[in-house]
């Protein structure tokens, strides 16, 4: 058998193409993969270089298709497999030396085959977007090779315009996105810039037509790998971090497979490892990418959520059911104003007096926060130790007399809980790390992986770091900056054992948003940054305004003004039924999100209203395949990715929630995390992205956008 020396890659779209080659061409084309794999190098005759196409990519013939491929010293990444143009070979007898008409006709380059070139402008490319005739028709043969479920026949065989294809209600995402990729080939311009999936053998591409194979899996870049691998048998805990879209989650599920390959090489029978993420969609997708990964050895690796091991530990000590946790924020809040009220003050009347308007001028937010960041996350039980501590990341400046005022109410507050029999989340966290030693959990993980680590609860953290059976098989990912509930706080002060100096690693290179969305999201995050922790956040945030790499380029994204709901509806429709023709996608593929729950049922209701499917999903019961638009909540985005994004329902809310009287330092804290959610919200973009405007609006986070990031077009 001959040595392979060259790692073949091949692009999503080959599987596609794949799926269309006559099964006889599937064995040629196989072949000429395997020749390549042995050597890629050009040879004058079958391999070629076109150096007058962009990329400069090379071909090798296969009969009457051609394949187009890059290599370099290690890998060949093939990126298409195409029938050659009948017109450019008019000898089709020609031996395969024969003078290669590539050449001459430069690859029937048309426009759409040139490198993007960024656009400047939506609204110049919708007008250039109009309904079409399907390339060709839908047919049982096509659904069949495809291997779409047969229920969705009669509704996809009626499909016959643009239109009609991209809002196809009630037919899953997956389908859709099946059935336009293979009606609509990518130039080769895009094939390019696709993400590479590594070909094990080159008998899966068979195994993959004939349905044995579903998926392939990434080929992760060298720095993924490196932090994927790396420190394995280091004595402590390892982190990295990343702007959103770097690969921070892909490298996680990566780190679980050497985790548990080098469990299993140690003799290790039935190792068990954890992985934690932070919402129920992202502990669907792990589970679904980990079987990918993992294969049959997924058992081994349980996904949930950080709250789901918290509840496991305080049931394991039979403690799960009492107290109650809250049932709304209002109720909470309630509560909060009593233990205000009903708080007795130390000191003369004038100190009293001082600690009353203290507290009052916190608002009950803040000083909720603060019981929950400070005293709660931290386990702080006396007021000597709650004066000593430092309070990272909180803005406003905390005197002894505010501490001590502060204190008072705290335990007031506690009494109320106690006596309501009521906990908050943070609360039952803290709970149940005091108990995990007391609990099965305890040591009970070989390796834990946490997933989206910046809003996890201090408790949370120390507790997974307790179910581990040692420090050095945590890993952890985090970006501080897209931190949407608290504020940065210190590694070390959550743990003596979270020190990550020596052990923590920044990714730097952008697989999700085009250079235009994820610049644009940067200049408006500029200013909301976090404040620096000794883990090296401080050259961290110096180095996330620095340049990155970003593999995909588009037009710029848009911060378009409207006057009332009614326009915002139409924006919203008109934007996306033009991003989704355009970039040849269904309206599955497009999410708005928005600040509450409340606002997204409306936005619900008034797009489908306008003939268009749009369904609002609660946090809980997100569900990605579902077909027509997602509204989801700004929050309950976060980790997830669309490659449509509006973010809009701010003419009808009141959003963000200030305090009445807060100061302006707790305004400037509630701003500064918010900016960093509607970050969160713009990152989640992938190809187009809109943020609608109220016309006129003081809403302070609504502004920010540069116009040399933002096309700014007038009001509608
Ligand atoms: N090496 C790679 N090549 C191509 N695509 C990649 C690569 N690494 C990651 N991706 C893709 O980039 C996207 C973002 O990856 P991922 O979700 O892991 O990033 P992240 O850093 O966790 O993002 P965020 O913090 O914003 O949630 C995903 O679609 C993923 O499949």
């Amino acid at each position: 058998m001959t040595k392979t020396q060259w790692q073949p890659l091949i692009k999503p779209v080959v599987l596609l193409d794949i799926m269309k080659l006559p099964p006889k061409e599937v064995q040629q084309v196989m072949e000429k993969i395997t020749l390549l794999i042995q050597d890629p190098r050009p040879d004058g005759r079958t391999k070629k270089q076109l150096l007058h196409v962009p990329g400069k990519p090379y071909r090798i013939r296969s009969g009457r298709y051609r394949i187009f491929y890059t290599y370099n010293q290690h890998m060949v990444s093939i990126y298409k497999i195409d029938r050659r143009n009948e017109s450019t070979y008019k000898d089709e007898g020609a031996p395969e030396d024969a003078p290669d008409a590539d050449e001459l006709n430069e690859l029937e380059l048309d426009e759409s085959e040139l490198p993007p070139t960024p656009r400047t402008d939506w609204e110049h490319v919708y007008t250039h977007t109009t309904n079409q005739a399907l390339p060709e028709p839908i047919t049982i043969e096509m659904l069949q090779k495809l291997r779409i479920n047969q229920a969705y026949y009669p509704r996809l065989l009626r499909i016959t315009d643009e239109e009609e294809l991209i809002n196809c209600p009630g037919v899953d995402q997956d389908t859709m996105t099946r059935l336009m990729d293979y009606l609509y080939a990518p130039p080769l311009s895009e094939a390019m810039q696709q993400q590479d999936l590594v070909l094990n053998e080159v008998e899966d591409l068979l195994r993959y037509k004939e349905g044995e194979l579903l998926n392939f899996l990434l080929k992760l870049s060298p720095e993924q790998e490196k932090y994927a691998h790396w420190s394995l048998s280091t004595s402590g805990p390892t982190l990295v971090k990343g702007g959103p879209g770097t690969g921070k989650s892909t490298v996680a599920l990566y780190r679980i497979r050497s985790l548990l390959e080098r469990l299993l090489q140690q003799g290790h029978k039935t190792p068990t490892l954890l992985f934690t993420t932070y919402t129920n969609a992202l502990v669907k997708s792990s589970q679904q990418q980990l079987k990918q990964l993992l294969g049959e050895n997924a058992r081994y690796v349980q996904v949930d959520m950080a709250d789901s091991i918290v509840y496991q530990v305080l049931n394991s000590c039979g403690m799960a059911k009492f107290p109650a946790l809250f049932n709304s924020n209002s109720e909470m809040q309630e509560l909060t104003r009593q233990a205000i009220a009903e708080t007795t003050f130390s000191g003369s009347k004038l100190q009293v007096q001082v600690q009353k308007r203290i507290i009052e001028q916190m608002g009950t937010d803040y000083l909720l926060q603060e019981f929950h960041a400070v005293i709660i996350g931290r386990q702080i039980s006396t007021l000597a130790d709650y004066q000593k501590t430092t309070r990272n990341g909180r803005k406003l400046r905390l005197s002894s007399t505010h501490r001590a005022a502060v204190w008072q109410v705290y335990q007031r507050w506690c009494q109320i809980l106690q006596a309501a029999g009521k906990e908050t989340w943070q609360q039952r966290r803290a709970r149940a790390e005091v108990l995990t030693p007391k609990s099965p959990l305890y040591h009970s993980f070989d390796a834990v992986v946490i997933d989206e680590a910046q809003d996890l609860d201090p408790s949370s953290l120390r507790l997974l770091l307790q179910v581990c059976k040692a420090p050095n098989r945590l890993f952890v990912t985090a970006d501080a900056n897209q931190s949407i509930y608290g504020n940065s706080f210190s590694w070390s002060d959550v743990h003596q054992d979270l020190k990550f100096q020596g052990r923590t690693n920044i990714l730097r290179a952008n697989y999700r948003s085009t250079l235009e969305i994820s610049e644009a999201a940067r200049s408006y995050l500029r200013n909301s940054a976090l404040e620096p922790d000794e883990t090296g956040e401080q050259q961290y945030q110096q180095q996330y305004q620095q340049q990155y790499q970003y593999s995909n380029n588009g037009p710029l994204p848009d911060a378009r003004t409207v006057i009332n709901n009614a326009y915002e509806v139409k924006l919203l429709k008109n934007f996306f039924k033009k991003a989704s023709l355009h970039l040849r996608l269904t309206l599955g593929s497009c999410a708005i999100l928005c600040p509450s729950d409340q606002v997204g049922r409306a936005l619900a209701a008034a797009l489908t209203e306008s003939g268009i499917e749009a369904t609002f999903m609660a946090g809980r019961d997100l569900d990605l395949s579902h077909s027509g638009v997602k509204i989801l909540t700004l929050k309950s985005s976060k980790g997830l990715e669309f490659p449509i994004v509006a973010l809009a329902g701010f003419t009808t809310s009141s959003y963000p929630a200030l305090p009445a009287q807060g100061t302006p330092e707790e305004i400037e804290e509630i701003l500064h995390r918010e900016r960093r959610t509607l970050f969160v919200g713009m990152t989640r973009a992938m190809r187009a992205l809109l943020v609608v405007i109220p016309h006129q609006t003081t809403n302070p986070l609504l502004q920010g956008f540069e116009e040399a990031y933002w096309n700014l077009h007038g009001t509608i």
